[in-house]
């Protein structure tokens, strides 16, 4: 396949590796010169991927139309800030070309501000379906680092046309990239985007020095809060448990590859938010998908204890260790039922 990969960044450049090594000819896409130029002469992106040495047949450009032209599929990997501009240039370029109808991708991780949209939902709000065949959310637990490095990796690759997500499936899957099929957008897409903001506690607490009880306790917590708000999002509970639930949320909150992750270190270590990001040098999505997440819970009526902690930590000041123990001295609860999040008929279906 003739393949368009936007985004030069950590994501987009592992995604791009692996499609090449396929044997897919890859367009990699980019408005960073000097990583573009990088790329094609000593075929590496050494300011987002280190060392990686990638396939010689990987061609990169700042041109976007070059990019696109004639490919069957467009994967977009920019972070959420960037997706509504993007989607805006990839709508012109199809709009010049409607009889070329290739499959949209994204692996973009987040919740745009102020709209609380997903990212299909953007992409979605700006290229009109006739302009595209169908669209793809690629998702899972999934470090550009390890995927760079071959190590074994399994993602999912969700649409609502079960035949474009086995397209996608068949193009990336090989013996160190498995990738599973799902039908649950809405699920994959929430999981994949509140993951960060329980990663950056997770950090928090981390070099808070708190151990191994307390990120278990949140990674369930945050699971369970996770599940309430996409279930009233009209998520499948079932998807939570899957890769782009609960096994990005482990990947994330356990690694020190997660720039989520080492945001919370430096939050905690004293670092604003703005000096956090100008240290890690790579987006880190759980900033604004905190905020977005947060008004989309209000909104929601959704409990959400861990992410709201994190708001009032991020953008009302709040302390961290009374934010902590904010979240200790809660009255006592009953851990989540099926019913508490489904109601019982539909529980009652599931579990027989
Ligand atoms: N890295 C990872 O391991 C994984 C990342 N993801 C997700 O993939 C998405 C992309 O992340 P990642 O590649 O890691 O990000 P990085 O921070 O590594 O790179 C960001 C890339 O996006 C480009 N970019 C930023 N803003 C714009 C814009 N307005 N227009 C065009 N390009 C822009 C940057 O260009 P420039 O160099 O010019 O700033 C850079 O190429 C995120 O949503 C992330 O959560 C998902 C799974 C794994
Ligand atoms: O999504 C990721 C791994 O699946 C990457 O997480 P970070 O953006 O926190 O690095």
């Amino acid at each position: 396949m003739k393949i368009a990969v936007l985004g030069t960044g950590s994501w987009g450049s592992a995604l791009a590796k692996v499609l090449a090594e396929n044997a897919h000819t890859v367009q990699l896409w980019g408005r960073n010169t000097e990583v573009v130029a990088s790329i094609n002469q000593h075929h590496k992106n050494e300011q987002y991927l280190g060392d990686t040495i990638l396939p010689h047949s990987i061609k990169a450009t700042t041109n976007l139309e070059h990019a696109l032209e004639g490919v069957d599929l467009i994967l977009i990997v920019v972070p959420t800030i960037a997706i509504r501009s993007i989607s805006q240039a990839v709508a012109v370029y199809l709009k010049k070309n409607p009889d070329h109808q290739p499959i949209l991708v994204h692996a973009t991780k987040g919740l745009e501000l102020d709209t609380h949209l997903r990212v299909s939902e953007i992409i979605e709000s700006e290229i009109s379906s006739e302009l595209y065949q169908s669209l793809v959310v690629l998702s899972g637990p999934s470090h550009a680092e390890e995927v760079a490095r071959r190590d074994i990796t399994t993602i999912t690759a969700a649409s609502h046309d079960l035949e474009a997500s086995g397209i996608v499936q068949k193009a990336f899957m090989n013996d160190y990239f498995r990738v599973y099929t799902n039908e649950d957008v809405i699920g994959v897409e929430l999981g994949a985007a509140l993951k960060n903001i329980i990663a950056i506690v997770a950090g928090i607490s981390a070099e808070l020095g708190y151990g191994d009880n307390a990120k278990a306790g949140l990674i369930t917590r945050g699971l369970a809060e996770i599940t309430r708000l996409g279930v009233a999002l009209g998520a499948d509970p079932l998807t939570f448990s899957g890769l782009s639930g609960v096994g990005d949320l482990i990947v994330t909150c356990t690694s020190p590859h997660s720039r989520n992750w080492q945001a919370g270190k430096l939050l905690a270590q004293g670092y604003s938010m703005d000096e956090v990001n100008e240290k890690i040098k790579m987006v880190v999505e759980g900033f604004t998908t905190t905020k977005a997440a947060y008004e989309l819970a209000q909104k929601q009526g959704v409990e959400m204890p861990i992410t709201e902690a994190l708001y009032r930590l991020l953008y009302e000041e709040s302390d961290i260790r009374s934010g902590l123990s904010g979240l200790m001295s809660r009255v006592g609860k009953q851990e989540a039922s099926l019913e508490q999040h489904l109601g019982s008929q539909e529980a009652h279906e599931i579990s027989h």
